[in-house]
């Protein structure tokens, strides 16, 4: 999944957490979607950080989930 905060001054954080390496499966496409709407509706916020969990970033795209490509392609 992928969890919004708004941070202090103008900053809104969409963190990454899917385990082991916070890989982007279908679910955490739709949460990073969901958190940047958040932040575009919310016109206090001036920047977003995309960062990842547990000392890591992220692997890109989770292997074996073909549908993330489906998802990012066709998703308005
Ligand atoms: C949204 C679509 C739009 C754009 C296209 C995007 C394309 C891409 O993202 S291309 C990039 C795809 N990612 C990779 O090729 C990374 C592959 N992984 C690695 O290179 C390494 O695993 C690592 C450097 C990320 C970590 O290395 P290390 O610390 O040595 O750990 P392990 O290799 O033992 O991996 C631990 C654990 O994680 C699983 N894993 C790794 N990468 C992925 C992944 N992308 N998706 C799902 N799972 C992944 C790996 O299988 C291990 O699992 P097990 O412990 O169960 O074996």
């Amino acid at each position: 999944m992928a969890e919004y905060t708004r941070l202090w001054n103008c900053l809104a954080l969409i963190r990454l957490r899917n385990p082991p390496v916070n890989s982007i499966s279908t679910a955490v496409l739709h949460g990073i979607k969901a958190g940047l709407q958040k932040a575009l509706t919310d016109h206090t916020v001036k920047a977003i950080v995309i960062c990842g969990a547990d000392g890591k970033f992220s692997a890109g795209v989770q292997v074996c989930d073909s549908s993330v490509f489906y998802n990012a392609q066709c998703s308005p």
